[in-house]
């Protein structure tokens, strides 16, 4: 299959410095030539552009939305990229960059697929607004922006209004959440399986739980978001903020493969890998290692 490749090195929506390299790391770790050992053709877009701020001026915009103006510019122009490869028939691989460029990927999915799912894995949420976040740090905002909740400017992203519906995202892995989170999750229902939950189930039940439910509702696409603090810290040192309690590399290779073997899902982020605070590289080796067996699976 065909795959763009579009890096997104930014920072602003962690407000702490390293995942801007993420993308520059895995292309030394020859991430074109392991994705196109498994048949595919990967066609690396280069990195969008991410203007440059001065850090006194996060709040400019908004008191409790770090750099709100960046992060809006920068996912307008990654949902035209998304977009634009969907309907090129190519394969948006994201590479972040920290977790607001979910809001991006989303929005172009949006653009070109009426009815589809959102598979959140990762060891938040992500849902926080600006009423409710304690940090202002708008990379635990992007899936509340993404089902119209939130600040004006990220909710209309790209074009207006809500992106996708809250029945259709799933959330696997959370296991540190904030209040208004929680409150959130009730309110609207959300589909959210913390790491004990999954395990309870059995890992491909789950899966094939999810899967029923998305062909009941005729989904005709997944976008697949994976933030590497999904998996357990003791892992990945190389991410912002890292939780315990994860799943493991293996259980995480076991959900991967039966999500992607469903032949669902359409496009990806891989984000929140910090360069600065790896140790030895291992978080990054472990990104490269999930991407291959990921573009493996995908058929
Ligand atoms: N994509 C991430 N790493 N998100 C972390 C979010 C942490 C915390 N819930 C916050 O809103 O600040
Ligand atoms: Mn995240």
């Amino acid at each position: 299959m065909d795959i763009n490749l579009i890096g997104v090195p930014i920072f602003y929506g962690a407000d702490k410095r390293g995942p801007e390299y993420a993308p520059a790391k895995l292309r030394d770790k020859q991430v074109v030539s392991v994705l196109s050992k498994h048949n595919h053709k990967i066609y690396d877009l280069g990195n969008l552009n991410v203007p440059e701020t001065k850090e006194y001026n996060k709040f400019y915009a908004h008191h409790n939305l770090k750099y709100v103006q960046q992060i809006v510019e920068v996912n307008t122009n990654l949902a035209h990229m998304v977009y634009t490869s969907l309907k090129a028939e190519s394969f948006p691989l994201i590479i972040g960059g920290d977790h607001s460029v979910g809001l991006g990927s989303i929005s172009g999915v949006s653009k070109a697929y009426k009815n589809f799912a959102v598979i959140w894995m990762d060891a938040h949420a992500d849902i926080n607004t600006q009423d409710t976040s304690g940090s202002g740090n708008i990379h635990g905002m992007p899936l509340a922006e993404a089902m119209g909740l939130g600040y004006h400017d990220l909710v209309n992203v790209y074009f207006e209004g809500q992106k996708v519906s809250p029945e259709n995202v799933f959330i696997l892995g959370a296991r540190d959440l904030d209040d208004g989170e929680k409150a959130l999750i009730k309110e609207k229902n959300l589909n959210v399986y913390s790491p004990e939950k999954i395990r309870e189930k059995g890992l491909e039940n789950l899966v094939n739980e999810i899967v029923q439910e998305i062909k009941d509702r005729n989904i005709e696409a997944v976008h697949l978001s994976f933030d590497m603090d999904f998996i357990d810290s003791k892992y990945v040192p190389g991410t912002g903020t890292p939780v315990s309690e994860g799943m493991n590399i293996e259980e995480t290779k076991v959900l991967i493969k039966s999500i992607v073997e469903t032949k669902l899902v359409k496009s990806m982020d891989l984000v929140e890998l910090n360069t600065l605070l790896d140790k030895d590289d291992v978080t990054a080796d472990l990104a490269i290692d999930l991407l291959d067996w990921t573009f493996k699976h995908m058929r």
